[in-house]
């Protein structure tokens, strides 16, 4: 049998070697840290920004195909988006603006792109974003787009029309519903908080377990929940974490009405990134009304098999029933397939946007 005394001296010869072995990773990220430093100065002589997200997710493959499955993929993958994060701040302070405040799916879609290291300026309007990144005052801003149930998000549409900002990147999110109050009981729910997106993605839940109870749209998650904290007949829909932060208590978890529920958020900036063989060219269009304009313009893009990931289109609003489209397709702007396709595709409408290339994202596990 295994005495006392034995037990903690063979723990401490071993965590003696976990101290080493972790010794030896901290030299290690002073090494990598020296070397991003490095390419930090030589990107600044070129006037270049330190946000290379290709590169980031070339990093992230390659240390996922040396594991070889013996470290668990997704912390591996947080771990090493936290060391990139620290080499890419340490390079130059980053600001990265979201619609807050924090709590909300957007604050939470920002630290899955860019890590912890970066200031997170949160702002209460999707537009202050853009206005943020295209007058420099932020240097990313991540904003969402659209949701599988609900689709696209006016503002941000709106926003892409009107400022002069490049999409650099994009993140798809899980997203998980809770409904929170400060008891943790259901027969305490007066009324229900929540951002209009969240309350339309859980309409059915609401109705079924709380018939006849009012819904009350404001301007964020994150909103509803500090309301809560406040108001003992209020409830908020949230993110699980919410309920930490507003200390309140869950009353119910997934109460989503469809399974797989993901928003897709945009990463602004006033670059774009290289291509990486996985991308994604966002364009806006602005057509003729003419029987076909629609057909005619993207007809390049289908000769060369382009494929298209997404066609929305977004009232112009000064002209009634005049329309642009949204329009996104697999390829980036500097191959030449994609770079003559739009081309054409320019050619046949009105006028046409660039809006940026950058690596397609993947939707991740929750
Ligand atoms: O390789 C680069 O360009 C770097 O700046 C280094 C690094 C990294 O830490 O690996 C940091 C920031 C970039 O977004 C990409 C990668």
């Amino acid at each position: 049998m295994t005495t006392e005394t034995d037990l903690s001296k063979r723990l401490r010869e071993l965590r003696a070697r976990i101290d080493a072995v972790d010794g030896e990773i901290v030299r290690l990220l002073k090494e990598r840290l020296d070397v991003a430093l490095e390419i930090g100065r030589a990107k600044a002589e070129a006037g270049q920004d330190p946000l290379d997200p290709a590169r980031e997710q070339e990093v992230i493959r390659n240390i996922l195909s040396r594991n070889g499955g013996a470290f668990p993929a997704e912390s591996l993958k947080a771990v090493f988006t936290e060391i990139i994060s620290a080499c890419r701040n340490a390079q130059r302070p980053e600001r990265v603006g979201y619609l807050g405040p924090e709590g909300t799916f957007s604050h939470l879609a920002a630290t899955r792109f860019f890590g912890h290291a970066p200031e997170l300026l949160p702002v209460p309007e999707i537009t202050e974003v853009f206005d943020g990144v295209a007058r420099g005052r932020m240097d990313h801003g991540v904003v969402p787009i659209e949701n599988s149930v609900e689709g696209s998000v006016a503002q941000t549409l709106d926003g892409l029309v009107e400022f002069d900002v490049k999409v650099c990147g994009e993140v798809f999110l899980p997203v998980s519903h809770a409904l929170m109050n400060r008891s943790g009981r259901l027969e305490d729910i007066r009324r229900v908080l929540s951002h209009a997106q969240s309350l339309a993605q859980c309409r059915m839940w609401l109705r079924r377990n709380l018939p006849g109870i009012p819904v009350e749209a404001v301007g964020s998650t994150a909103q509803a929940a500090a309301r809560a904290a406040e108001d003992p007949g209020a409830a908020a829909i949230a993110a699980p974490a919410a309920a930490e932060r507003f200390g309140l208590r869950i009353v119910a978890e997934g109460i989503e009405d469809y399974a797989g529920n993901t928003t897709r958020f945009l990463v602004l900036g006033r670059n774009c990134p290289g291509p990486t063989g996985n991308d994604k060219t966002s364009l806006l269009l602005s057509l003729e009304n003419r029987p076909g304009a629609l057909y005619r313009t993207l007809k390049p893009l289908a000769d060369r098999s382009i494929n298209l990931t997404k066609i929305q289109s977004r009232p112009v609003k000064n002209e009634p029933w005049r329309y642009l489209f949204f329009v996104d397709l697999a390829g980036h702007l500097s191959d030449p397939d994609i770079r003559d396709g739009v081309a054409a595709v320019e050619e046949g409408c009105a006028s046409l946007k660039w809006l940026g290339s950058y690596p397609a994202g993947e939707p991740l596990a929750a």
